[in-house]
């Protein structure tokens, strides 16, 4: 039996300072400048705000919503999509590189070292997750991931059918697929797709687990015992 392991980023793979403390400055910085000088694929993100706020909003009410959004921390695929787009430049650069935990990489090479898949879920653009992991404080771990999935291409987080169209892209039934996650939403909405969950309790993490098991690290999911 190939288990698959999903990983939530924010969190999950990676503290959630290093996003909301670094990554969301970066780009609200530079959002309004992005989107009104039409750099590469801004027309794709504008049209999306559009269809939201219906059809022919002007070009300022697009950024007051994009500006809206990001200080709300809205997960809106439109908005996802700028951030990858700013963000590719910073990584690019330099200036920009992904964190994560010291104890994911080993995991990730063990699971890989068995033949176990391991695939990203997340909020951040399918662009910004391969940025972030290529780009790594412990290397590039692109290797060890066998691909990603945003709202855009897996669908909302805490919508059950996401889980559901991930299980069929990869693959994989759903009892055999693992997802580890620092939110109860996402987890009860994998849960109800019939995936196993798993809740990662990071430092400073206070969500309520409910019923979900609980981990504080990766060694505690240890893939000789649990992923075989
Ligand atoms: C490094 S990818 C950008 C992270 C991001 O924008 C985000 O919203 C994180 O969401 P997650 O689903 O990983 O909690
Ligand atoms: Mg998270």
């Amino acid at each position: 039996m190939t288990l698959a392991v999903v990983l939530d980023i924010e969190g999950t793979v990676s503290p959630l300072s290093a996003v909301h403390d670094v990554l969301f400055p970066y780009a609200r910085e530079r959002l309004e400048s992005w989107v009104r000088q039409e750099r590469p694929g801004t027309p794709d993100v504008v049209d999306g705000v559009r269809a939201t706020l219906g059809g022919h909003a002007g070009l300022d009410d697009v950024v007051r919503t994009l500006l809206e959004w990001h200080d709300g921390n809205a997960k809106h695929s439109p908005l996802k999509t700028l951030h990858g787009l700013v963000w590719e430049r910073g990584f690019l650069d330099g200036e920009l590189s992904g964190v994560v935990y010291p104890d994911v990489p080993p995991a990730l090479a063990e699971w890989r070292r068995r033949g176990t898949r391991c695939w990203i879920y997340s909020s951040g653009s399918v662009l910004a997750q391969r940025l972030w992991f290529s780009r790594s404080d412990h290397g590039d771990l692109r290797g060890y991931l066998d691909g990603h999935f945003d709202t855009l291409t897996g669908g909302p987080k805490r919508d059950p059918l996401s889980y559901q169209r991930i299980g069929r892209a990869i693959g994989t039934p759903a009892r055999d697929v693992r997802f580890l996650s620092d939110s109860r939403a996402e987890l009860d909405a994998a849960r109800t797709a019939g995936w196993e969950t798993i809740g990662v309790r990071r430092p400073g993490c206070t969500t309520d687990f409910g019923t979900h098991r609980a981990i504080a690290d990766f060694t505690e999911f240890g893939p000789a015992r649990e992923v075989a």
